[in-house]
């Protein structure tokens, strides 16, 4: 596996600090270097760096709409140019408003995803539909096709073109849905496995129906989407929206590991860790290294083990 990674030290798609802080504390837990001894090529990119647009008034309810705009058109280009140089790209969160760009940018060079969004939440309001104007639970609505006469032109937004359809797209983890979102949902037919069908199911059918659904046509490349608060809050603390009732640290990871077995993974977010909602160093360590092995289970970790080819036994 050849890896590119992005740090998107970027909060201001929701409204606690903190978040900001993921790609430095991701690779201080040891992401590069775990990933260079599991056999992958890195090439860090490092960090974005985000200027603050000023007097970003919100329009309607949206809130920050000219900072956010204008990081996600950074993260995008940063994205198309990681993906052009060859790699699968990694996306350090930061909030998950970064989606925008990063999706974007990924389907810039590639002009058919999939996208498989793991998350306790849809993220899928609109300008309109969206309680609390935070974009961070809007990323989705930009990007899809059958929305995109439900966007109202706003500033530094302009250069995001839809590029995801309806039925590329699955869900994994949901269980903080607003109504509005659970309308588009339905309307759209978006393929949703909620904790329910994790309950029922089982993660190995959820992984299974998710590749049935997203291949049925023609095998795309993957956009994996990863929420760090999709899994139980008793394994990922320190993020700003814990929800309870998530995943299981094994269940977060064998989703990983089965995607990865595609082969079609082309890029991966892994975003919304925040220490400042760690209420201990025990709780941010946990949230941190949970994030980590995750990406070390997308790039080819698995739980069994491994020895490398040309081992002898003395
Ligand atoms: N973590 C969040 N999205 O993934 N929070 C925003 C959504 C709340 N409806
Ligand atoms: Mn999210
Ligand atoms: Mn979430
Ligand atoms: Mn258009």
């Amino acid at each position: 596996h050849s890896v590119g990674i992005i740090g998107a030290p970027f909060s201001k798609g929701q409204p606690r600090d903190g978040v900001e802080r993921g790609p430095d504390l991701i690779r201080a837990a040891g992401l590069v270097e775990k990933l260079k001894g599991q056999g992958c090529i890195v090439k860090d990119y490092g960090n974005l760096i985000f200027e603050e647009v000023p007097n970003d008034e919100p329009i309607g309810r949206v809130k920050r709409p000219r900072t956010v705009g204008r990081a996600n058109e950074q993260l995008a280009s940063a994205v198309e140019r990681v993906k052009n140089d060859g790699h699968t790209c990694v996306m350090l969160g930061g909030d998950h408003s970064l989606a925008i760009g990063s999706i974007q940018g990924h389907a810039s060079s590639r002009n058919e995803l999939s996208v498989v969004w793991v998350d306790a939440h849809a993220d899928i309001n609109t300008p309109l539909t969206s309680p609390t104007g935070n974009i961070h639970g809007q990323p989705m609505s930009y990007l899809i096709h059958e929305l995109h006469s439900k966007i109202p032109v706003m500033p530094n937004f302009s250069w995001i073109k839809p590029c995801i359809a309806a039925k590329d797209i699955v869900y994994i983890g949901l269980r903080d849905v607003d109504p509005e979102e659970h309308y588009i949902l339905k309307r759209l037919g978006i393929k949703v496995f909620s904790m329910t069908e994790v309950d029922r199911l089982g993660i190995a059918k959820v992984m299974e129906q998710t590749c049935d659904h997203i291949f049925s046509k023609v095998k795309k490349p993957i956009h994996l989407s990863y929420d760090i608060d999709a899994l139980d809050p008793s394994i990922t603390p320190a993020t700003g929206t814990p929800v309870v009732g998530g995943l299981s640290y094994r269940e977060g990871i064998y989703i990983t590991e089965y995607i990865c077995q595609t082969g079609l993974l082309s890029a991966v977010d892994m975003v919304e860790v925040n220490p400042k909602r760690g209420k201990t160093e025990e709780e941010i360590k946990s949230t941190v290294n949970t994030a980590v092995d995750l990406l070390l289970g997308c790039f080819g970790r698995v739980r069994e083990g491994s020895h490398s080819p040309d081992y002898k036994m003395p």
